[in-house]
């Protein structure tokens, strides 16, 4: 069975490596949405989740809400694996993919058909699977001749495509996203739509953070609105949803 589960989660981000009570002080007032501390190696901290402890089970679509600060992307990035965490653990069953910062890890040195190499290894593909999804994943792009061109001479939303086609060739178990991913000009935005829309159906965890509570309600199960890191209220979509946009 597909399940995420996250116990205690904290993630702190040292600012300073320093002691000093007026440069807490002077961070304190910067900081609009976390807290602020320190670690126990005396390291001013920017406290960006604390204690969040959440039980996902297959069939869940989960909406994260929460104000600007409040914790979503780094959120999303601890269950990604990007962050590690400072506190607590997280136990995942089941194969995810992630599609925030989809163009991160693209070389620009290397070509198009080069980097769906790379990126297919760090997205765990077999080379066999790879092999079997190559001319998918090139079709999708629409970047014909510019394969063999390094990354580099793309324009912006030729390496989204490319990002786009690789990150979303195989159908996850677990899928998180930041916001609906819109990429490319209005062709190709109609087919990646379409692709995540599929995506979306058929994974078995969705997690996504948004600010429309239209894409909320639409697709999710349950929401959990962030504030200051910690879980707010964690509940069914429409009455997590009423309780937050009803006061905004
Ligand atoms: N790399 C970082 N270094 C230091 N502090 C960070 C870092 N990333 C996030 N924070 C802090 O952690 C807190 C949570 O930020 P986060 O980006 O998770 O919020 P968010 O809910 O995604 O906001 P938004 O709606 O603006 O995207 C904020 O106080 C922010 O300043």
């Amino acid at each position: 069975m597909t399940s995420m589960h996250l116990e205690n989660v904290t993630v702190d981000f040292p600012i300073y490596n320093t002691r000093s009570r007026s440069l807490k002080n002077q961070v304190m007032s910067l900081a609009t949405g976390g807290t602020i501390g320190s670690n126990p190696e005396g390291h001013v901290v920017i406290r960006g989740l604390e204690n969040v402890t959440l039980s996902l089970k297959e069939g869940e679509r989960l909406g994260l809400i929460g104000h600007n600060g409040s914790g979503k992307t780094t959120l999303l990035r601890v269950m990604s694996g990007v962050y590690y965490p400072s506190g607590g653990n997280i136990t995942i069953n089941g194969k995810c993919t992630s599609l925030i910062n989809i163009s991160l890890g693209i070389d620009p040195e290397a070509t198009g058909r080069e980097n769906i190499g790379i990126r297919g290894a760090l997205l765990g593909f077999k080379k066999k699977e790879l092999a079997e999804r190559l001319a998918e994943i090139e079709e999708f792009s629409e970047l014909g001749n510019f394969l063999d061109m390094p990354v580099r001479t793309y324009s912006t939303g030729m390496q989204l495509r490319l990002a786009f086609s690789i990150s979303t060739v195989i159908q996850p178990e677990i899928l998180i996203m930041d916001e609906w991913l819109a990429t490319g000009d209005e062709g190709f935005q109609h087919k990646a739509n379409e692709r995540l829309h599929d995506l979306v159906n058929k994974t078995k965890i969705l997690i996504i953070a948004s600010h429309s509570r239209d894409l909320l309600v639409k697709n999710c199960t349950r929401i959990v609105w962030l504030e200051h890191g910690r879980v707010k209220m964690d509940g069914d979509a429409e009455t997590v949803a009423n309780a937050y946009f009803g006061h905004h």
